[in-house]
Parts: structure tokens; sequence; C-alpha cells
């Protein structure tokens, strides 16, 4: 995922001198986190960080400091350690209401991206997770958010978690360059498998929205992941690229 980041950080950035990334939360990237920030693998000094906007795809309605931010993660993970530069980090503020927080997120991103009207934004790097219950970004099954259609972020109620959370919405996720699933661990096993082989049902599987419109979608998988799945090489994990 590291080798990724930094890909498409340098192409885009070569082509329109700034990369906008929008990244997960979880405990799946902070492996690839602490990669880029380790000064031995090399990312550290390649990654054009006076260029990255950094947004996140969605955050839990805590505080930044609250164990159970995405923010915080990525803050002890990433930002604390690399030379990005505080004014391009684009935190979704999990301390206020939820409608506030997406209504503000949703502000800066227009005004950062420039959008006009119904416009919305186009991510060179969508880095989503997906939960073992088949939610990404923070549309989780049977929630109104699935349904969005116009706005960049909303406010999502999830009962079963009896929570709020902010997301990214499925098109904005959709308008990606490159979107990347990164899916580790044999409790994702199953819900993979289901994902990629059920009929299109995304009220259960809401992951099964993921489905790029100009953009190339990657899979990237660790061996227990995949284990459910028809093997794609000889180790049993690794990519599962679908450009369209
Ligand atoms: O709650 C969340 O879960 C998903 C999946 O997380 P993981 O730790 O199971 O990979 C994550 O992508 C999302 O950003 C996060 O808010």
């Amino acid at each position: 995922m590291a080798e990724k980041v930094l890909e498409v950080a340098q192409a885009a950035v070569s082509a329109r001198g700034v990369a906008r990334l929008a990244i997960s939360g979880g405990s799946t990237p902070k492996r690839s986190f602490e990669l880029l920030a380790d000064p031995e693998q090399g990312f550290v000094k390649q990654m054009p960080w006076d260029k990255i906007d950094l947004f996140w795809v969605d955050e839990r309605c805590v505080p930044p400091d609250d164990k159970d931010s995405n923010y915080r993660m990525t803050r002890e993970a990433l930002l604390s350690k690399v030379p990005l530069p505080q004014e391009r980090v684009f935190r979704i503020e999990g301390e206020l209401d939820p409608e506030d927080a997406a209504a503000r997120y949703e502000s800066a991103i227009r005004n950062r991206f420039r959008l006009e009207g119904a416009e919305l934004p186009t991510f060179d790097l969508v880095a989503l997770g997906m939960g073992p219950d088949g939610h990404t970004a923070s549309l989780f099954p049977h929630t109104e958010g699935l349904h969005e259609l116009g706005r960049v972020a909303i406010a999502n109620h999830v009962p079963q978690k009896e929570t709020w959370r902010v997301t990214l919405t499925a098109p904005v996720i959709n308008q990606g360059r490159q979107v990347v699933f990164l899916i580790g661990g044999e409790d994702k096993a199953e819900v993979l498998s289901q994902v990629l082989s059920s009929k299109y049902d995304p009220e259960t599987w809401p992951s099964q929205l993921v489905q790029p419109k100009n953009g190339s979608l990657l899979l990237l998988l660790d061996r227990a992941a995949a284990a459910l799945l028809p093997k794609t090489d000889e180790s049993g994990e690794g990519h599962l690229e679908i450009q369209r």
C-alpha cells in the first residue's frame, strides 16, 4: 500500500501539481502509515509532502485525541513523523455535532477543489478498508447514507453501533482516479468472498457500491483475507486489479 501511495502521489504531482489523497482509518492501514513514515524505507524522502492534500474517507464521532479517532491513528503513525504541512491536512471534526461536521467537511473539500454547483471532487487516491460486516468508509449495511447521491460528505446514523459517523459518499468514492481496498486478516476472508461473489445487494454488502466510474479499482489483500478466493497467484496473496 505504501508503494501505491507513493506511485499515485508522484504521478498526480507530475500531472497536476498536487496529489489529493483520501485515507481510511481502523486498524488495517496503520502498518502502511508506519512504513511511509519510516526513514529506512525511503518513502519519507521520495514523497512530495509539500504538494499533498490529505483528507479522510470517514471519521468516528469522537474528539481527535480519542483512541477511536481515525485522525489520531494517522497522526500517531504518520503525521507526527513526516513533513506534511499542517495547512494541507483536512481532518473531519468528529468532536462536533455529526451534521455540522459533515457540512464543514464538505465545505472544506468544495473550497479546496474549487468545485462549482453540483460538481463532485476527484481524489487521486481513495484508500478504503472493509469491515467484517461488509461496510466500507462509514457506509454500513442498511443505513440511509448508502443512498446519498448528491452530497460530498454526510453524517450517517449507524443503529447497529448506536452511533453516528461522518463519511464521504459512494459517488465521491467512485469518482476517484485510483480506488484501493486494503484488506487483511482472517476475519475478513468470509466477508470478502461474499462481497465479490454475492449478487449485487449493497444494502447488505455496502462495499459492492465501490465501482469507480473512470478510475481503477485495486484490491490489496494478504493471504489470510484472500483464503476463500480463487487463487490470484501462487503465494495466495497480492493484487487483484480491475482496470476501467
Ligand atoms: O470503522 C472503520 O472501519 C473500516 C474497516 O476498518 P478495519 O480496521 O477493519 O480495516 C475502515 O475502513 C474505516 O475507515 C473505519 O472508520
